[in-house]
């Protein structure tokens, strides 16, 4: 990535460096190394994970001219993304340079619409997350970027590509935004815990998905709850969000209710502002600032983590559960996951001169994410009550009772062996006494013990496996 020049050299010659830029050309020979687009079929073919950058268009807000041109561009229909980096020399000559940033494609101004931007990196996604996969859109930048702008409008086209599945599926929306202080379920106003249970499961203690009807109805929700995001205005947006917004679609099929769901996450960061961005901020905007930066950070550090980890044959520890942010989106981090996961990373920037910094401190973070292989996928272990279908539930549920539970259906009315798991030990202990009279108090409370070692085992023997697939750094590949 290119060095750029401080951002007093950079204010103090900004006319000069604008004026070079407008007249500035792509080289030939510069041009040659980027290369074609890929259509979206190739796209995860390989790779699980893709970084794109979107360059807004200049904007009223801006207050530049209209016509000034981008320091970054692209070649049309062509991927990797062409930085017109300004330079200064020794002498203190200003100079554009222009140089080759490899990425998976690149969108620029007006022209490249959010429908192009969804079409050509992230449409894919909705059929794998149909299918059962952890999909996840990130949009990462700088304050007033265009996150919120390429987020809100990508959900748009999710929703319009996810309307004939609402008959076979059924589906939900949860929609959490991470503050300095708290999470809050934008849906239903409450606050949210997130942590992993016992037995490995994430768990938004507070939150309610919500069931969507239909394509109308989930895009009428997610706005709702966009709406009462928190916004403050920031010297580079007037209506900066001021935490990170994680919107996850869960999508069940109707035919195997009790499968695992799909999920995909749209996710929109909170702008990262530098020190000289919130300077004239008050106490409370500066902790705001700091919280935001340390969890950009921390995903910063999964990021690297991940892409090491898959590269390395060391034990690399991804630090997801420092954050509520990280730890929500852990299975795009894991090297080792339970299901397939692909994820989208889109870096927002600004076409503008004075941004350059912000922009290659943007390119610098997202293309960690560029390296990433694919995530090993661990097969579900069979031996894990949270596997089992509902027969082998029921059949299990009489054998931990040493056949006491002639009527294990009793306590399992329905779903299968993830449902069993999570039924609190109170109500466990009460369905077992009141359907099977000889069975007394201290026999349940035995009887919910044994089921949860078999959890527990399974959940020390899934953290052996992941391990071992760490260090040796090879597995079966993501079978989607
Ligand atoms: N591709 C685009 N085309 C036209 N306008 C855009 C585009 N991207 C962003 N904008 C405009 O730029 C402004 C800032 O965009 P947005 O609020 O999405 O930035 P952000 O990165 O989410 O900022 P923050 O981090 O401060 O919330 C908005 O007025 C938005 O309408």
């Amino acid at each position: 990535m290119p060095s750029i020049p401080l951002v007093a050299e950079l204010g103090a010659k900004s006319d000069e460096f604008q004026d070079l830029l407008n007249k500035s050309k792509i080289p030939a020979t510069v041009a040659k190394k980027s290369r074609i687009i890929m259509t979206p079929e190739e796209l995860f073919s390989e790779q699980d994970s893709r970084i794109f950058v979107r360059c807004r268009p200049i904007i009223p807000h801006d207050n530049e001219a209209m016509g000034n041109k981008s320091i970054v561009q692209k070649v049309p229909d062509h991927r990797d993304l062409i930085l017109m980096c300004p330079k200064v020399s020794l002498s203190g000559d200003c100079s554009i340079e222009p140089s080759v940033v490899s990425l998976d494609g690149t969108f620029c101004g007006a022209e490249d619409t959010t429908e192009r931007v969804y079409f050509e990196s992230c449409s894919p996604l909705v059929n794998f997350s149909v299918d059962g996969a952890t999909t996840c859109v990130l949009c990462y930048g700088q304050t007033g970027s265009g996150k919120t702008f390429t987020t809100s409008g990508i959900f748009r086209f999710v929703t319009e590509d996810l309307a004939p599945y609402f008959n076979t599926h059924d589906i939900f929306l949860t929609v959490v935004e991470i503050q300095a202080s708290k999470n809050v379920d934008l849906l239903t106003g409450n606050e949210v815990q997130v942590f992993e249970d016992v037995s490995g499961e994430l768990k938004l203690q507070g939150s309610e998905p919500f069931e969507c009807s239909s394509a109308e109805f989930l895009h009428a929700a997610f706005e709702e709850a966009a709406s009462l995001r928190t916004t403050k205005a920031t010297d580079r947006n007037e209506t900066s969000s001021r935490s990170h917004m994680i919107t996850r679609i869960s999508i069940v099929s109707k035919e195997s209710r009790w499968a695992k769901p799909g999920d995909f996450f749209i996710v929109d960061l909170a702008g990262s502002e530098n020190t000289a961005d919130s300077a004239t901020h008050d106490k409370t905007r500066q902790v705001e600032t700091k919280f935001i930066n340390t969890s950009l950070m921390t995903l910063k550090d999964c990021i690297r983590s991940r892409a090491l980890a898959g590269t390395s044959s060391q034990h690399l520890h991804i630090p997801y559960r420092r954050s509520p942010l990280t730890l929500l989106l852990r299975d795009c981090f894991e090297i080792a996951v339970r299901r397939p996961t692909k994820t989208v990373m889109i870096a927002c920037v600004s076409p503008l001169l004075r941004d350059s910094r912000h922009t290659i401190n943007t390119l610098r973070y997202a293309s960690l994410l560029a390296v990433t292989p694919p995530a090993k996928v661990i097969a579900a272990d069979p031996d894990d009550p949270n596997n089992f279908s509902r027969e082998q539930a029921l059949d299990f549920l009489y054998d931990i009772s040493k056949k006491m539970l002639t009527d294990p259906e009793a306590v399992l009315p329905e779903g299968d062996g993830r449902t069993l798991v999570h039924i609190p030990e109170g109500e466990f202990i009460r369905r077992v006494m009141d359907t099977h009279g000889t069975i007394g108090e201290k026999k349940a409370k035995m009887i919910y013990t044994s089921l949860w070692k078999r959890v527990v085992d399974a959940r020390t023997k899934g953290r052996k496996v992941m391990t071992n697939a760490k260090k040796l750094g090879k597995g079966p590949r993501c079978a989607k």
